[in-house]
């Protein structure tokens, strides 16, 4: 099949990528000219495992191109897959210009019959603002094409994008239009291995599918992470916890680790737009509300913990970071809990020394050249003379660390850790004071 894909940044990359995998011819559309010049050069633009080497084959293989012209983009594929951004506006709605210009352009481009799938993660509703975006072109053209939109969200994890695209808990569509079903079916065949994966449903249900996906993980995560804070007053291990409701199979083992907060370019957001939606509807989700508090306090609480030992007043204190992405795999820093501890140690009148396998350029771009704070080109080397160890992404390259080097090399032998990467007693056995998030 002939795929265009609108947007070429993390889904639209790995879609575009995996579609083209699965035997399609796939154009991908960004207006960033650095994005496609990279690409059409052989680079990758994010850092996303095993991603590099699926492009590579792919475009060797004469099925995946990229360009940043959007007439070419249009008329190319007969399924047009709309992947742009859709961040949050000042009021916390996704910010849907992104997506409509898409549409708009479609519309004002199309000769013939497309099928225009929204993946990015957008409002209920939107499938309509896209659809008369498009009849309004095409009215301002003279012309009645015949067009169908679609809702089908993507639900990849950043760091293993390629295997959530390849091998799909669920693929939900969201569509009132038969032919497009059909087409929609035909293009997902090949993900369907064993059982019938495709969960078809109205336009709507599907956008509401999606929010409803991240708002229960985000929900599960500030729970548990409320529980830890209730563990750490009471002397109970939140560790323990998981593992004693996870085996209880209503509830499961997955996202249920408590932490210093979630982040990431989607929780965050569509925690966000989900509870605006409610509201302007006249619906008020108070546990979803609760749910953003929660996770508020939890980017916090290495920071009170710090405070608790060091005084109010760190100016002089240096301290070792290790993560700033805000999950392990990623180089993104989007929301990431590195970000608020940094600028609160700052405000406080330390500095950090930081380390991350691959997020430092990107931490580079964010702080610019602040004399506050410091990169380190191995872990052990950001320790060196600095009051404590802060740990905040769970890199596998920090799970088994030196503890003997970790306490020489820190002023003060002391980690906070923000993933609950170690079993208590083990840095504790070594002389280090180990505190970590609702642990004993
Ligand atoms: N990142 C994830 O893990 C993830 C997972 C599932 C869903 N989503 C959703 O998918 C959508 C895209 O997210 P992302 O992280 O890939 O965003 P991103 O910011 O990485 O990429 C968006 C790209 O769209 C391009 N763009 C904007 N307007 C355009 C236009 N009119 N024509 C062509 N290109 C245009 C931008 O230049 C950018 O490269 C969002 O709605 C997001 O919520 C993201
Ligand atoms: O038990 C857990 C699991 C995750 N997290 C945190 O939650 C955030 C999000 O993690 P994850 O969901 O793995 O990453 P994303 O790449 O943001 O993926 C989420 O957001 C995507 C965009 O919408 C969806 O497609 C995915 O299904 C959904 O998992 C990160 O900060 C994690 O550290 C926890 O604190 N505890």
């Amino acid at each position: 099949m002939k795929i265009t894909v609108i947007g070429t940044g993390y889904v639209g990359l790995v879609s575009g990528a995996c579609l083209a995998e699965m035997g399609n011819d796939v154009l991908c559309l960004d207006l960033d000219p650095e994005k496609i010049r990279i690409l059409k050069e052989g680079g990758i633009p994010i850092h996303e495992p095993g991603l590099d080497a699926v492009v590579a084959r792919n475009v060797e293989a004469g099925r995946l191109h990229f360009t940043t012209d959007v007439a070419e983009a249009v008329r190319f594929g007969t399924i047009q897959f709309i992947a742009v951004g859709t961040p949050p506006d000042e009021d916390g709605s996704a910010d849907l210009q992104y997506v409509l210009s898409a549409a708009r352009n479609i519309g004002r481009l199309m000769t013939d019959y497309k099928v225009v799938v929204d993946k990015s993660t957008v409002p209920v509703g939107t499938a309509d603002k896209v659809k008369a975006a498009i009849a309004e072109e095409l009215a301002a053209r003279g012309l009645s094409l015949e067009y169908a939109v679609v809702s089908n969200p993507e639900f990849l994890k950043e760091g293993a994008a390629v295997e959530d695209f390849m091998r799909p808990d669920r693929i939900v569509v969201g569509a009132d239009d038969e032919r497009a079903v059909h087409l929609m079916r035909a293009l997902y065949a090949p993900f369907q291995r064993n059982r019938d994966k495709l969960v078809v449903m109205d336009v709507r249900s599907a956008e509401l599918t999606k929010y409803a996906a991240n708002a229960m993980l985000a929900t599960r995560i500030s729970f548990m992470n409320e529980l830890a804070l209730l563990a750490d007053r009471m002397g109970a291990d939140i560790e323990m916890v998981r593992q004693g409701i996870g085996s209880d199979p209503r509830i499961g083992y997955h996202f249920l680790y408590a932490g210093c907060g979630y982040g990431g370019s989607c929780f965050p957001k569509d925690v966000k737009a989900l509870i605006r939606t409610a509201r302007e509807n006249g619906q008020a989700l108070q546990v979803l509300q609760a749910v953003e508090d929660a996770n508020d306090v939890q980017k916090m609480v290495l920071v009170d913990k710090i405070v608790a030992r060091f005084g109010e007043d760190l100016s002089g204190r240096r301290f070792a970071l290790w993560g700033l992405a805000f999950k392990p795999n990623t180089d993104d820093m989007r929301e990431a809990p590195s970000r608020v501890i940094i600028a609160e140690l700052f405000k406080r009148g330390a500095t950090v020394t930081a380390y991350d396998p691959v997020a430092m350029t990107e931490a580079k771009r964010i702080f610019g050249d602040e004399p506050r704070l410091a990169y380190a080109e191995k872990p052990m080397d950001a320790l060196e003379g600095a009051d404590a160890l802060v740990i905040v992404t769970e890199w596998k390259e920090f799970r088994s660390p030196d503890f003997e080097r970790i306490r020489s090399a820190l002023k003060q032998p002391v980690i906070f850790d923000g993933r609950n990467l170690y079993e208590t007693e083990l840095p504790r056995s070594f002389g280090i004071e180990y505190s970590a998030i609702g642990r004993r």
